[in-house]
Parts: C-alpha cells; structure tokens; sequence
C-alpha cells in the first residue's frame, strides 16, 4: 500500500504565497525575486508532504493564481484581449486573472460545491490552441529529486466542461488531444511513472451522453501513450456511469470514499482487476479527525478488493479546501483542538491507515474521534411572508419613493490597510475598544457622505467592522471557534479563515444593529441592514458533522430572525441578508438538490417571514451559475435579489423573463474583483441590454458584490461611471415616455 495525496495548500502557514503575489502585483518585487520565491514555497511544499511520510507526492498542483487558469495558459487559450507582445509573460497570465486597464478579466466560477473559485478557459472563434510549455513535466522536474512525485494535470473532459465558447466537447477535445500527448509523452520521456488527470466532472449526471467522446479521449492516450500509466481522480461525489466509465483503458482510477455511494459502487460493481486504486478515505473538504473505526472497516474492505500494491491511501481531494497545520491552534474552546485535522493532521492520518497492520498505528487510528452518524436536530418548517410580492413592493414604493433603476451597493466598502491594521490593533490591544470603534464610526461617516455625493439611492454602512461577512457573524453568535491561522484559498491571493460551528447556535444579542443606526443618524436615505444569510453560514463555515446540515441552518436562521427584528425594530426598512453561498451548497447530483433546496429555502425565509410587510428584503449571490435554480432562488421570496450581470447580463435577464420571475433584480453592472475599472459606456451597454428584455421598474443599479477588495480610488471611480450610467438611462427612459 502506499500514501498519497493530490494537492496542498498553497497559501502558505504565515501566508507567505499571498503576501509573494499581492508585492509582486504591487511592483515591490521584480520577476526574478517573484519567480524564484515562488519556486522555494513550491519546494518547502513538496518537502513537507515528503517529511510527512506521504510516498506519493503531487507536482503540478502548485500555481502562481490557479490550476484551470494554468491549464487555459499552457494551452495558449489566451483571449486576445489579453495578449501582450510577450504573450507568454506574467504580465498575460494575470492581465487573464485581474484584468489590466483595456481589458476585462475572465471570469471566475465556484469549483465545484466549493468557496474556491477558478478562472473560466475562455475559447475564442477558431482558436488553434498549442502547447506553450509543459506545466506537469516543469514541476514534476524541480520535485523529483525531492520525493517521488507524480505529475497532476487538469483532464480534458473537465477542462472543456468548466470552459465557455467552445461549441462543441468534440471539437474541443479533438484540438486538445495531441497537446495531452505530447505532454504526457514529454513526461514518460523524463521518468514519470503515473500521472494524476483530474476529471471531476465525471461526477456529473449526463456523464453518459458524454461516454463516446471520453472513450475517444482516452482510447487516443492509451495507443499514444501506452507505457505511462494514467489515473484518473475524481472527488466530491461518486462518479457516474461507474460501471462503463471503470472500462476506460487507464491504469487506474482516484475515488472519493467520503461522499456519495462509492462504496455501495464498489460493492456491487467490484473494481476493475489489475487496475490501482487511489482511494480518497481522509476528508479533504472538513477539519476534523477522521472516524477510525469506520476508515479501518473500509480499508479491510479495500484490501480485499485491491492488491495492496495497487492500493493507494490518500485524501478525497486536494487539500487546497482546508488549512495547512492545526499545530499551534491553541486558543481554541477545551477539547476542540484534538478533534481537529488540518492538512499536515490528514497527511498523518494517511501514513498511519498505510500502516495500519501494525498494531501501534491501528490503536491510534481507533483513537481518532468517533463521531457518530449525524443526529437528527431541529427540522426545517415552511414559512413565508404574509402578504405576496406584489402586495408587499405596493406598499414599499410608498415608503421608499425611489426614482426609476435606483442605485446602491452590495454592502462592503474597501477594507484598506488603515482598517485592517485598525482592526489588529484592537485584537492585539494596542489601541482600546473605545478607539476601534470611534474609528470604524468615523470611516462610516466618511463613506456615508462619499455615497450621498456620488448619488447612491440607498446606502450602505461599509461593513467595516468586519473581517469576513462569515467570520464577523460567528463572533458575535454562540457556538462558533475561531483558528488563528487556518486560512484557505477563495480566489487567487485571497483567503477566508471559516469559523468551527462546535456547538449550538444561539443569538447573544443585537450584532450589526447600532453601526446600522449610526449610518441611519446620518442620513435621510435609507441605509440597508446588512447580515450573512444561514445557509452562507453554514456553507462557508467548518460545520459540526454530528448534526444534519438542516438542522444547523435552521438554528443559524434562528439566530439571524432575532437580528433581523432588532434592525426592525429599530427603525431600519430594508434589510439585505447575503446569500452568495446558496448556489455552492447545491448537490452535485441532481437528484439530491430537492431536498437541499427545500431546507436552504426554509432556512432563508425563517431568518425574516415574519417583518412587516413595508420592510424590503433584499439578498445578494455572485460567482454562481444559477439561471437553473431559478425556481428555487424565486421561492426564496426576497424583494429585491442582487446578481452578476456584467458578463452576458442581457442573456441572463432572458432566462429570469423566460421562469416569469417576477421580483425586483439588482444588476450587478460592474466585476468588483478586477482593480480595472469600467467606464460609464460599458455599464450602460449592459443596463440597456437588460433593459431590452424587462422593464426599467423590475431594475436596480449596483456592483455585481461587494468592494472590499477595490482601494478607495478605484471604487470611488467605478461607482462614479456607474451612477453616470444609470442617469444617462433613466434621462433617456423618461424621454421615451
Ligand atoms: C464574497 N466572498 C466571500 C467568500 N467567502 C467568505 N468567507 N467571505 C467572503 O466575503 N466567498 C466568495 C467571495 C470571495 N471573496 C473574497 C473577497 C475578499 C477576501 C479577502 O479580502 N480576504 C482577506 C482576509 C480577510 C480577513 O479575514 N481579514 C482579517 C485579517 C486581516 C489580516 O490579514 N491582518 C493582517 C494584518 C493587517 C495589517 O496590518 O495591515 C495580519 O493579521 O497579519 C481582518 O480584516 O481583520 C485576504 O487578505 O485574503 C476573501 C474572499
Ligand atoms: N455584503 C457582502 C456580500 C459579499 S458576497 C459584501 O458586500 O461584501
Ligand atoms: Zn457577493
């Protein structure tokens, strides 16, 4: 048997990779120190696994942005846009990233059921792509001499899958073909034995009107190929078409044992004979200790499947979706900490189930914790508003006298340094809480006032108390535990540090209700109360596995309804409750999203249904394809919902036309997180398009999130063309009437 793993953090313990990128972009580092920075973390990461004892160490995984953009770029499928008269400089590859001053990044999407978002490979007209460089084979040659290493690529199927304007899977992959070979001959060239193709769309239901062509894909790599060994890794579900899909002429195939029902599969079907096994039996996707009971039942099963040389013992997926080391975590509520495994802890629990035959290794992986089948908690009930929508925005119109496309912002303003450093400063107790909330306050008043200049209908207080939309909310709710330093990536160099629900959930008292009325003192326009929905809470937290996920995002709502009425109750008529992690939590296979759906809409609605019916509800989401859940976000009944529109916005608002949705729809006009910043004609552009499908009264105007991540200047400037934009659309509507 051996130990393996598909990917690690890239972040770094300190998050010495993001502070790398973020000088770099800032030009406080050339592209040599950049380059050869970069190569170290990539080597402390490969020795770490190695010094772990993992016999199998991933190359290829580590990136300077992300692993799809990297493919995208090896392929040469670099938009024109972004194309430089060094088209193979960094300076390309993160123009494709971030954007540069003429030219709009591509866009980003959520991997999978993931918070890790990746960069969509654009396929412009006719493109011919070619093979620029051998990413794999560059990696696997610096780690080689390190550890024994085996090279990861993204496979075809799910490159072209997460791909847009390619027409045709075919046609795709009959142009990608000879660059998988030649890349993969290039590497059985230079000694790689095995290499990992990820294919985790393979979990995808409508696998099987898929099978011909990857049957084509990778009966071509078998007879180009035939002496490297290919393993195909699939994770977050159990693959479909198992049966068919298992006969595909590879040499072996990567499983993930902790979701869905790959081990009834296995049961049932057997494992292809002679085949090697990587089976994913630590969860990569939580933060605790695995069931040792139950991964040693497993193992016994597997080796009675497998030969045990063709057993490979390993995470469920890449590490990058957990923190690199629970060591040093020692603030956390007593007894937490020994249920916890980072990525280190789960490479360890990976080399002790490889050993499992001794007897030292078996007792201690009996040791790790128990937990049980989750227990049934609170169940989700249906509630909803009294009154319909129609009725409700009646009444609202009155109260809210709004012009025509109203504008406002999601929510965040920018958290410069100057808040951030306010804000350790506190928690470090350099300055007093008296100091950092004067502060917070004074930057409210500051950015109360830029919004009333820059005409904003309906303001926003910043959020700048808040380290993270999830965070801030578990810190102030009870049963959440705070690392100090479990970072994990979201999207290039920025990371989010998801709190532990370890306990029952319970509302102290009002969190976010006074900076609210503070905002409100200074201002005639309404100022929308600003919370983090409870299935975005849950989502984007470290959940408690002994509780049913309903259960826990019924307490959260709980919890959130009794904020919900202090922000009422204190005389604040719009509230916006975040939701940009409903879309994510989303099952994978189609026939468990009923149930999902069903619980998270519940768990919506409770957090409010019971507000007057003057008070406007409004929820955000980004970053999300959810033109199919359309139904779902509709039963959600929020006022207003805020979206991405600036890409494709008019096509988007067809399909909202097409479901006869019927509620108020926030244009996210502009992409907050490139510091490009877009000009009044492209807003405009996109507000007329959609405008070409409803009707000007179903529209407001803002960005497509928040604007944490914009500095001052940018964002003042974007929200600047913006409001010019929605003027010069509002002066021609009324010359139309
Ligand atoms: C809307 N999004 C979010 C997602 N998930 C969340 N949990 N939260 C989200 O908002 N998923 C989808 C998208 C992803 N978008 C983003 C956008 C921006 C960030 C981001 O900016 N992350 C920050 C870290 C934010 C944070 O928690 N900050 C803390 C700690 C700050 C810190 O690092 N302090 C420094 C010292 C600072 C100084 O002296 O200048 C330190 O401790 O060393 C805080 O503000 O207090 C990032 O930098 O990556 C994430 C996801
Ligand atoms: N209100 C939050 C939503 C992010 S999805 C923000 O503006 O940052
Ligand atoms: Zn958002």
């Amino acid at each position: 048997m051996y130990s393996s793993n598909q990917g690690y953090p890239r972040m770094g313990q300190d998050r010495e990779w993001k502070r790398t990128l973020e000088q770099f972009w800032k030009k406080e580092m050339s592209e040599e120190e950049f380059s050869a920075r970069m190569k170290k973390l990539k080597s402390i990461h490969v020795k770490k696994q190695a010094d772990a004892g993992i016999h199998i160490v991933p190359a290829g995984d580590f990136t300077y942005y992300d692993q799809m953009l990297d493919t995208a770029f090896m392929f040469n499928l670099i938009p024109e846009r972004h194309k430089s008269d060094h088209p193979l400089s960094l300076g390309s590859y993160f123009s494709m990233a971030r954007g540069s001053d003429d030219a709009h990044a591509c866009a980003m999407k959520k991997w999978f059921d993931t918070n890790y978002h990746y960069v969509v490979p654009e396929w412009e007209e006719d493109y011919e792509p070619r093979l620029n460089f051998n990413k794999p084979l560059e990696d696997y040659l610096e780690a080689k001499e390190a550890a024994e290493c085996k090279p990861v690529i993204i496979g075809p199927y799910t490159f072209i899958i997460l791909s847009k304007g390619c027409h045709s899977l075919k046609e795709a992959a009959d142009k990608l073909l000879p660059l998988y070979i030649q890349c993969f001959r290039e590497l059985k060239e230079h000694g790689a034995e095995l290499v990992q193709v990820d294919e985790p769309a393979f979990v995808y239901e409508g696998l099987e009107e898929d099978l011909h062509v990857i049957f084509s894909i990778y009966e071509a790599f078998a007879e180009a190929v035939p002496d490297l060994k290919l393993l195909i890794q699939t994770y977050f579900e159990a693959p479909e078409a198992y049966e068919k899909l298992t006969a595909l002429p590879v040499s072996g195939w990567g499983l993930d044992f902790t979701k869905g029902n790959t081990i009834e599969l296995l049961k049932t079907h057997g494992f292809p004979k002679d085949k090697i096994l990587a089976a994913g039996i630590v969860d990569g996707r939580n933060i605790w200790r695995t069931n040792g009971a139950a991964a040693l039942d497993l193992l016994y099963f597997l080796i009675h499947e497998v030969q045990p040389a063709d057993l490979h013992i390993q995470p469920s997926c890449s590490l990058i979706h957990v923190p690199e080391t629970a060591e040093g975590e020692d603030g956390l509520p007593e007894g937490l900490l020994e249920n916890l495994a980072f990525a280190q802890e789960k490479l360890e629990e990976v080399v002790t189930l490889v050993n499992a035959e001794n007897a030292d290794a078996r007792e201690k992986i009996l040791q790790w914790s128990t937990s049980s089948q989750p227990e049934a908690g609170p169940s989700s009930k249906s509630l909803r508003r009294a009154q319909s929508f129609s009725e409700r925005t009646r009444l609202q119109q009155r109260v809210f006298r709004l012009p025509e496309l109203p504008l406002t912002t999601i929510g965040s303003l920018p958290q410069t340094k100057e808040v951030r450093r306010n804000r350790k400063s506190f928690k470090d107790g350099t300055i007093t809480k008296d100091q950092y909330e004067r502060f917070i306050q004074e930057e409210t008043k500051r950015w109360i006032n830029i919004q009333e200049e820059l005409g904003m209908d309906v303001l926003v207080h910043g959020e700048f108390e808040r380290n993270d939309m999830v965070e801030y909310f578990g810190e102030n709710l009870d049963g959440f535990a705070f690392t100090r330093k479990g970072w994990v990536q979201s999207y290039g160099s920025r990371g989010v540090k998801p709190p532990v629900i370890y306990d029952d959930v319970q509302w102290r008292g009002p969190i976010t209700r006074d900076l609210t009325l503070y905002a409100q003192s200074l201002t005639e326009k309404p100022v929308k109360g600003m919370l983090t929905g409870p299935v975005t809470i849950l989502n984007w937290s470290f959940a408690r596995e002994d509780r049913f996920s309903e259960s826990i995002a019924w307490s959260i709502a709980q919890a959130l309804r009794k904020e919900v009425h202090a922000l009422e109750e204190a005389g604040i008529r719009m509230i916006q409750i975040d939701e940009p992690a409903f879309r994510e939590g989303l099952p994978l296979k189609a026939s468990k999203q009923e149930s999902y759906s069903r619980w998270a809409v519940n768990a919506f609605r409770a957090s409010h249904y019971d507000v007057k019916a003057e008070t406007q509800i409004h929820t955000h989401m980004c970053y999300s394809e959810f033109s199919e859940m359309l139904p779902v976000i509709s039963e959600m009944d929020a006022d207003v919902l805020s979206i991405e529109a600036s890409k494709g916005g008019g096509e988007l608002i067809r399909t909202f036309k097409d479901f006869q949705y019927d509620k108020s729809i926030g244009l996210g006009v502009y992409d907050i997180h490139s510091p490009r910043i877009p000009s009044v004609k492209e807003m405009e552009a996109v507000i007329r398009h959609c405008l070409e499908v409803l009707p000007a009264e179903r529209f407001w105007i803002n960005p497509d999130c928040g604007l944490k991540t914009r500095s001052e200047a940018e964002a003042v400037k974007s929200m600047e063309n913006m409001a010019k934009a929605a003027r010069i659309v509002r002066e021609s509507l009324k010359q139309t009437v």
